[in-house]
């Protein structure tokens, strides 16, 4: 049984080829600009021919979304490709989790389902880095806990960038000290350095505040530079979201 799931967020689209439950291959498009059903139907089928996919063997298309406006074009896109209608999942798809807030958006949901259905023990937080930092907590029972919504790493740091007349552009990585004495390692120190505190404090609080010391888990673009530089972080895995959204493609279908 293959399976498509995409994972429409505000950077970018990641989409993983499923075999079962497994992800076998995962590639990513940007988000902007905004393109019609035709261009994505032509970027669509090009990924699938660099990657080797015969789309008519697709069994199944899931797909979750956080930008409206790319929902309906990307279902458009995938009916020409496929002859098929793709499933649509979102806060509203039983599962054994209960989101319980009205707004929340689909990728936390998705991010909710797959830490209860991967790691069934004990409480969970999942923090996604992605044009958001979103930090979730589920307890072993499918409940959520509740939620955290930040400002994402890149998006402040190209703010940062945008409202200032001599700071440039910097790669998202650790300097040698805390205390730079150029403007790159500087800038390199409240990124790392300050994002990191953000999100071991937001452990710690969280912790506190659910009585448990949870078990942590990273996902979403710049995670990968954060996980190794803490022990509070448990697992890095950048296919979580994609796998919480197959997972409901299945309680849907
Ligand atoms: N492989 C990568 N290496 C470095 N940065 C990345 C990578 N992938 C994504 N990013 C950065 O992470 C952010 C987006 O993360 P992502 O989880 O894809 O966001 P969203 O779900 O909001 O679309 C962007 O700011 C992007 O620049
Ligand atoms: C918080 C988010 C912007 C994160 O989106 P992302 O960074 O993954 O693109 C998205 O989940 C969203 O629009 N949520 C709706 C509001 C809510 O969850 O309460
Ligand atoms: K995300």
């Amino acid at each position: 049984m293959l399976t498509i799931v995409i994972n429409i967020g505000n950077t970018n689209i990641r989409f993983g080829l499923f075999e079962g439950e497994e992800c076998r291959t995962s590639w990513i498009l940007n988000t902007k600009p905004y393109r019609t059903s035709d261009e994505l139907q032509m970027q669509f089928t090009m990924m699938y021919q660099t990657h080797h996919i015969d789309a008519s063997t697709v069994d199944k298309v899931v797909i979750g979304s956080v930008v409206p406006q790319l929902t309906y074009d990307i279902t458009r896109a995938i009916k020409k490709i496929h002859g098929l209608n793709p499933v649509v999942v979102n806060r509203e798809t039983a599962s054994g989790v209960q989101p319980k807030s009205k707004q929340m958006g689909t990728d936390i949901y998705a991010n909710l389902v797959a830490a209860h259905h991967l790691y069934p023990e004990g409480k969970k937080i999942i923090f996604d880095f992605g044009t958001a930092l979103t930090a979730s907590c589920i307890d072993a029972k499918g409940e959520t806990l509740g939620v955290i919504i930040a400002p994402g790493i890149i998006t402040s740091l190209n703010s940062l960038i945008h409202d200032t007349a001599q700071l440039p552009e910097i790669e998202l990585i650790k300097p040698k000290k805390v205390l730079g004495l150029d403007t790159v390692s500087c800038m390199q120190s409240g990124m790392v350095y300050g994002f990191l505190g953000m999100v071991e404090g937001f452990i710690d609080r969280i912790n506190a505040e659910v009585q448990e010391d949870c078990f942590v888990i990273a996902t979403g673009g710049v995670s990968h530079v954060y996980k190794p530089l803490t022990e509070k972080i448990h697992v890095a895995d950048r296919l979580h979201t994609l796998k919480g959204l197959y997972y409901l493609g299945e309680s849907a279908s």
